[in-house]
């Protein structure tokens, strides 16, 4: 199997390949994909993220949210170690270092409490729910402390060449429920792991 870093690089490469042109085109469908999982779960409020070009868009999907009512949190690094949320109001910024869009308003003192239902991103995903991350584990640390029920409602999005059969895992590591990309929705089997 890779290793975690191996999958990082192999998906960077790919996705410099795939170009921000191409990846901009993409954002109509992550919209109706994101769209149909809030609807499922009825969510009003769920976290989300603001994507660099080379991710899977959210804009659109952003979009759509806000003007439909539905309250998106969005991650802000504060430290090298944790994340804060702010509700979406359309306003980004770039972190100086991380080179991410990042809300620019007050942060939420409950964090990610109000969340119904979280879209995390990842370099990848496989079948059974293990996520690779960009290796600076903003992400498992906010999510081990997450309540149970929210643990439940974990969702990946990813490019479709992301998803893996098989990926390294460390006992840190929070599984995913369910992967979003720009053409299908997958649950995953982690409750067998
Ligand atoms: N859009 C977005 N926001 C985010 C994250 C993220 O992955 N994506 N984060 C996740 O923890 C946190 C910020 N920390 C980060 C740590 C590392 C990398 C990083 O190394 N990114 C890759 C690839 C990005 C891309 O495909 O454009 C890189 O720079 O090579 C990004 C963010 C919170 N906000
Ligand atoms: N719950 C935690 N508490 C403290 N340190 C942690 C925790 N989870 C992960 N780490 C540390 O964070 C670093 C990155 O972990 P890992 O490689 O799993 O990141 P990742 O899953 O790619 O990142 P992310 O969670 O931000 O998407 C490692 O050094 C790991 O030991």
């Amino acid at each position: 199997m890779l290793t975690k870093w191996e999958v990082r690089d192999e998906v960077r490469a790919r996705r410099r390949m795939r170009g921000a042109e191409s990846t901009a085109r993409l954002a109509g469908q992550v919209r109706d994909q994101l769209e149909g999982l809030v609807t499922r779960f009825d969510a009003r409020t769920i976290a989300c993220f603001a994507a660099t070009p080379l991710e899977p868009p959210t804009g659109a999907f952003l979009d759509w949210a806000r003007e439909h009512g539905v309250r998106v949190l969005l991650p802000r690094a504060v430290s090298a170690t944790a994340l804060e949320w702010c509700v979406d109001d359309g306003t980004l910024r770039e972190h100086p270092r991380l080179r991410v869009p990042e809300p620019a308003g007050l942060a939420d003192p409950a964090g990610l409490d109000r969340a119904e239902l979280v879209v995390l991103p990842a370099a990848a995903v496989d079948r059974t729910g293990a996520r690779v991350g960009w290796g600076g584990g903003y992400y498992d640390r906010a999510l081990e402390v997450l309540r149970p029920d929210l643990r439940r409602r974990l969702f990946a999005l990813v490019h479709d060449d992301e998803v893996f059969d098989a990926l390294p895992h460390e006992p840190h590591d929070v599984p995913v429920v369910g992967i979003v990309t720009p053409t299908m929705y997958l649950e995953t089997h982690s409750e067998s792991r």
